[in-house]
């Protein structure tokens, strides 16, 4: 084959397609499709990926790719296939989605070199690449580049020889362990040590030591403690032959300190039977087929997965977790490990970037079956999926809210029908748009009704914040919440207490004037921080100190308001001076492994109280939880978003369901003042199916998901005219292409309207079919091309959104 054709790193409409490019004669056999080179575009080289091979040019002028970049495909074919399906689905560019489905490592120009896999390797490899690895276990890519051996290198790799590998500096480099063992049988290592000379006392007894082990290889820590052998008697044992060095890859495993206790499959409830038949039937079937596990919290919904993935290994497929980023806890982590042990890889954003790139290429390498990770886990490059799993899948975080906006359940499903295995999507608290699929039989619903072991579920209750004002209770925690808390610390029993931080902001007014202090970029309220007394901007970033008194009448009653996790802290300080508590959110766990530690020490009795943020709603499972608190449920049910009494009532059901998973039974209080809202009264009840219905209800009246789809345009430009201008053209040609039974709302300033100095508007648009839809936006964006170039216009496409702000 003589041509490539390359998609080139250069995001923009023009070069959206792919290039056609010659091959070199060098490389003929070399470059495959799904591998990165670089070619000459216009006066600059850039990166690419290559799509296809062909024979012929579709033009008769070519130019010559100049560099490789891969010895072996970074995208497999069905990968490509799935940036592909991206492309079209979510309007972004084909570089933009395979650049998505890669490790960072990989994108970021990192130093490259070719390693020996493992030292014995070194005398099977071909001659004309043996040299360069006589002295040493790895060469630069750039002095093979320069060598001309790449052709030869990448036979070596394809025999599992060699590998490339990329040097991500800044968190160490790959980690090797030197382990010692014998060269020699155990008959010839006693005979060489009955030959040593007497003074050779230290060697003769390692020779000794080995001769008593079965082959192991040990490290040299390992020996100077069981045998004190000496770095240098080793040294000498080497050189002479009778002992060997092997240098083995140690992973930069996130887990490698913790010790995972190995657990066995329970016997399933008849309620997990019921659930489990189908799934297994699928995996034996090696069907396609989409699940939703509805199972309420504490139903045992993950002993299902363990299961379930058990019978995908068994067949010698792989799988894939989707977990949301937030519950990817420590404790979650475990019961995968604690199962799989070493065939597991953990992918999410709290790793650092080489870490990342370990785990992906765990995957590459066929070393690991399941991979249990966040949203980007969905592009694992694994060849013989069995199964896709993805928990919690009423989670927004699914949704990749930059481009490529994809969801995390279409690309499961589209890989899956691929492979033809079953996507599973487990919660208690189903979004709509799943629910209504499983009703009308697109997805088969299997349920888990009751939670295990007829535990019952938490007895809730709701108090009425205004009228604890109104009986002159001025503090957040209404009586009937700090009595049981109380009681929870005397019984020696541990409470939760959740504080909803989202659409909440701690902001700063005066309590003169009312005058609320702003950020000047954003038009949002600045977020009050105390470390350092600094009033910040969570959309742009804007700092500044937080003023002594009012801007606007000097005033110095001028103090934040809304409360934070340290406020509530520092409350339940002087109203229980006797609780322990550990506060979680993200100031106390913006280091490394802080998450882990705190949890941690909750699980082990050292605080009788977790006070916490939206990362404390999920996942937990603590036998010792008798009561959850949530001091403010109502804030979420008044954010600009069709989606808040959902939000809401999921949150309240996944924070609630923490309470009373074990023996002791649970209790749930709920302060709010909105008491009689049906997403509360619901929580308070149990009831998602009630709650599906009269949400259902809201959503067909107000012709929205899952009864209409939505796609949301947001222009954005530095000049508001700019940006009205814009969306109004934007709006009458949409009205234009589209039918008549689309509904264009807007256009309208967003809810947010100015970020970083840009003011936004939006349209929404909402429709039952249209076939029209991908081609007319596609020509939205071509239309305002020029504008985007020159004047700073900026035009953001989202098909189903979860983002409205
Ligand atoms: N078959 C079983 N026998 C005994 N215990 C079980 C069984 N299945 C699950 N459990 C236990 O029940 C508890 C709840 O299970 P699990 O955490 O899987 O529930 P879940 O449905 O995932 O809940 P959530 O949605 O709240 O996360 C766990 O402690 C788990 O170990
Ligand atoms: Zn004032
Ligand atoms: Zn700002």
């Amino acid at each position: 084959m003589n041509f490539a054709s390359v998609i080139v790193d250069v995001p923009a409409k023009q070069t959206d397609k792919p290039f056609d490019y010659e091959i070199p004669a060098a490389w003929k056999n070399l470059i495959k499709p799904g591998m990165r080179v670089v070619v000459p575009f216009g006066p600059r080289k850039v990166q690419g990926f290559v799509i296809d091979i062909k024979e012929e040019a579709d033009y008769p002028k070519t130019r010559k790719i100049v560099e490789v970049l891969d010895l072996t495909p970074s995208l497999t074919p069905e990968l490509l296939e799935v940036g592909h399906w991206l492309t079209e689905t979510t309007l972004c560019f084909k570089i933009t989605a395979f650049g998505a489905m890669l490790p960072a490592a990989m994108k970021a120009k990192y130093e490259k070199e070719i390693l020996l896999v493992k030292e014995e390797f070194r005398d099977s490899l071909s001659q004309d690449v043996q040299p360069y690895f006589i002295n040493s276990n790895s060469f630069a890519w750039s002095e093979a580049e320069k060598a001309g051996i790449l052709p030869n290198l990448q036979k070596e790799i394809e025999k599992g020889l060699l590998e490339v590998y990329y040097k991500v500096s800044q968190k160490g480099n790959r980690k090797t362990t030197r382990y010692i063992k014998a060269a020699l049988n155990q008959k010839q290592l006693l005979e060489a040590a009955e030959e040593m000379p007497a003074q050779a006392r230290k060697q003769k007894e390692l020779l000794e030591f080995f001769s008593e082990t079965e082959d192991a290889a040990f490290t040299s820590q390992e020996l100077q403690a069981a045998a004190a052998a000496s770095d240098s008697t080793i040294r000498s044992l080497v050189k002479k032959g009778f002992l060997q060095e092997e240098w083995v890859e140690s992973y930069r495993d996130p887990y490698a300190d913790r010790r995972f206790e190995q657990t066995e499959p329970l016997s399933l409830t008849e309620e997990q039977e019921g659930a489990i038949k189908p799934i297994l039937q699928k995996v034996e079937d090696g069907q396609h087929h989409v699940f939703l596990m509805y199972g309420v919290t504490g139903s045992g919904k993950t002993e299902v997965y363990l299961q379930s993935i058990e019978a995908v290994l068994q067949k010698g497929k792989e799988a894939i977790v989707l977990v949301p980023e937030i519950a990817l806890t420590p404790q979650m982590v475990e019961r995968f490990k604690g199962r799989f042990g070493s065939l597991v890889a953990v992918l999410h954003s709290g790793l650092s970037t080489g870490e990342k790139y370990d785990e992906w290429r765990k995957i590459q390498r066929k070393e690991v079956k399941l991979v249990v990770g966040a949203r980007s886990a969905i592009f694992a490059p694994f060849e013989n999926l069995g199964m896709i799993i993805i928990d919690e899948e009423h989670e927004t975080s699914y949704k990749q809210e930059e481009n490529p906006r994809y969801h995390a359940r279409d690309a499961a499903i589209f890989r899956a029908r691929k492979h033809n295995c079953p996507v599973v999507l487990g919660s208690a608290t189903p979004t709509l748009e799943s629910f209504a699929r499983a009703k009308k039989g697109n997805y088969e619903l299997l349920s888990l009704q009751g939670r295990v072991n007829s535990r019952p579920m938490p007895e809730v209750s709701i108090v009425d914040m205004r009228e604890e004002l109104r009986k002159g209770n001025r503090t957040m925690f209404s009586t009937e919440l700090l009595e049981q808390l109380r009681n929870r610390v005397e019984k020696g029993q541990q409470s939760v207490l959740f504080l909803n931080k989202r659409g909440y902001s701690s902001f700063v007014m005066c309590r003169d004037c009312g005058y609320a202090i702003q950020c000047p970029h954003c038009d949002i309220s600045l977020t009050y921080h105390r470390s350092g007394q600094q009033l910040k901007c969570h959309y742009c970033g804007h700092e500044e100190p937080m003023p002594s008194v009012c801007p606007e009448c000097s005033s110095e009653h001028i103090r934040f308001f809304g409360t934070g996790t340290q406020k509530v802290e520092e409350e339940l300080a002087k109203v229980l001076p006797e609780a322990r508590v550990i506060r979680m959110d993200v100031d106390t766990t913006g280091r490394k492994g802080a998450h882990e530690k705190l949890l941690s020490a909750f699980g082990t009795g050292e605080a009788d109280i977790l006070l916490g943020t939206q990362m404390i709603a999920k996942g937990l499972d603590f036998p010792k939880v008798t009561l959850v608190g949530v001091l403010a449920a109502d804030t979420m049910l008044h954010l600009p978003d069709f989606r808040a009494s959902e939000k809401t009532f999921q949150l309240l059901t996944q924070v609630s369901g923490r309470a009373g998973r074990h023996l002791l039974s649970g209790e749930v209080i709920i302060q709010t003042y909105t008491p009689e809202h049906y997403s509360i009264q619901l929580t308070k009840q149990h009831n998602y199916l009630a709650f599906y219905e009269q949400e259902m209800q809201l959503r067909k009246q107000y012709a929205y998901p899952p009864f209409y789809y939505l796609a949301l345009v947001t222009v954005s430009h530095p000049d508001l005219l700019g940006a009205v201008s814009a969306s109004e053209k934007i709006v009458s040609f949409l009205q234009a292409q589209l039918q008549v039974s689309t509904q264009i709302l807007g256009p309208a300033a967003s809810p947010i309207p100015r970020i970083n100095n840009r003011y936004r508007y939006q349209c929404m648009i909402k429709y039952k079919r249209e076939n029209n839809l991908a081609a007319a936006l596609k020509a939205v964006n071509e239309r305002f091309q020029q504008e985007m170039q020159q004047n700073g216009l900026g035009i953001s496409i989202d098909l189903n959104p979860y983002q409205l702000m």
